[in-house]
């Protein structure tokens, strides 16, 4: 899908593949409980890639887990794929995540006794889907691993091992994939071919993507970018370039002078829209909750 495409498709808002309104999540009880999630609100449009980024322990993570159903938050709707996940049961829960989301982590992890074209195709055999053995050959040849089909993971190297797992995460084409660091782990070329093959998913196929990642390289693959800290939403930025998102990564990243305030960068309100990332904690103002 083109860029205007896309920004068109905003304005539509029964294409959102995921919605979080309002979304609370506290780890731990009493004196040590986190708020790890504060009344977060999030719509990511269909066929768009969304980079998820924020300093450490600032969220991110439990954002993923509730987005997916790994986690329950305390109040707040999650909906994915026109489906509410917080009423769902655990039985329903893993269906949801069988059949609508797909999964990229860091440490990719396959399954080291199958091949790789037996990893890619066991989503669907966990699913009792039919496994169609050309469409698995033909995605992992466009994926340029055509001629590795019976290796096992451990013979191919980190980028080799990811694009296996983006393979098994798109085959089914879900309705969200969820990619956590999904180049944490790999050199520059092959974070590079990885992204590039994110990216094409969503142009070319059409897929929605939600990644969270610390590398302001990577965040700018995205269509947009939804910086996270203390488990809120504070900024967001569409058609993305390193150096703004470093920049803005790094004023995140600034510690508090005592009695001070972080220097915010204003909230572009019709960017946010633009980009397709609508936050439900747009005030009147332009700052965000
Ligand atoms: N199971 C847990 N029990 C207690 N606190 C938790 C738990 N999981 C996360 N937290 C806390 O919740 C907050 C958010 O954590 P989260 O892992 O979502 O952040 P993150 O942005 O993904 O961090 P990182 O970039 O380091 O992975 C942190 O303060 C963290 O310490």
């Amino acid at each position: 899908m083109t860029r205007a495409a896309y920004a068109h498709q905003v304005t539509n808002k029964t294409t959102h593949a995921l919605e979080l309104r309002d979304v609370t999540k506290r780890h731990g009880a009493g004196d040590t409980a986190v708020t790890a999630l504060d009344r977060v609100s999030l719509s990511i449009p269909r066929g768009t890639f969304t980079a998820v980024m924020g300093p450490s322990g600032s969220g991110k993570s439990t954002l993923l887990h509730c987005a997916a159903g790994l986690d329950r938050p305390d109040s707040g709707s999650v909906v994915l794929d026109g489906h509410e996940l917080t009423d769902a049961d655990e039985t329903a829960l893993t269906r949801l995540r069988r059949e609508r989301m797909g999964f990229v982590f860091q440490s990719f992890n396959l399954v080291p006794t199958l091949t790789v074209a037996q990893n890619v195709a066991l989503p669907l055999e966990f699913a009792g889907r039919r496994v169609d053995g050309p469409q698995v050959r033909g995605l992992l040849a466009r994926l340029g691993l055509g001629d590795r089909l019976d290796h096992r993971p451990a013979e191919l190297s980190g980028g080799q091992q990811q694009r296996v797992a983006i393979a098994r995460a798109m085959l089914s084409r879900p309705a969200v994939v969820f990619a956590d660091e999904p180049t944490g782990a790999l050199d520059t070329q092959a974070a590079r071919d990885v992204l590039r093959i994110l990216r094409e998913a969503v142009d070319a196929g059409g897929q929605t993507i939600v990644m969270v990642t610390h590398d302001p390289v990577a965040g700018a693959y995205a269509d947009a970018v939804v910086f996270f800290s203390d488990g809120r939403i504070v900024d967001s930025m569409t058609r993305p370039d390193p150096a703004s998102v470093a920049a803005r990564m790094a004023r995140l990243s600034t510690p508090v002078p005592q009695g001070g305030n972080v220097p915010a960068a204003p909230i572009r309100q019709g960017g946010v829209q633009q980009g397709g990332v609508q936050q439900g904690g747009v005030r009147r103002g332009g700052d965000v909750r």
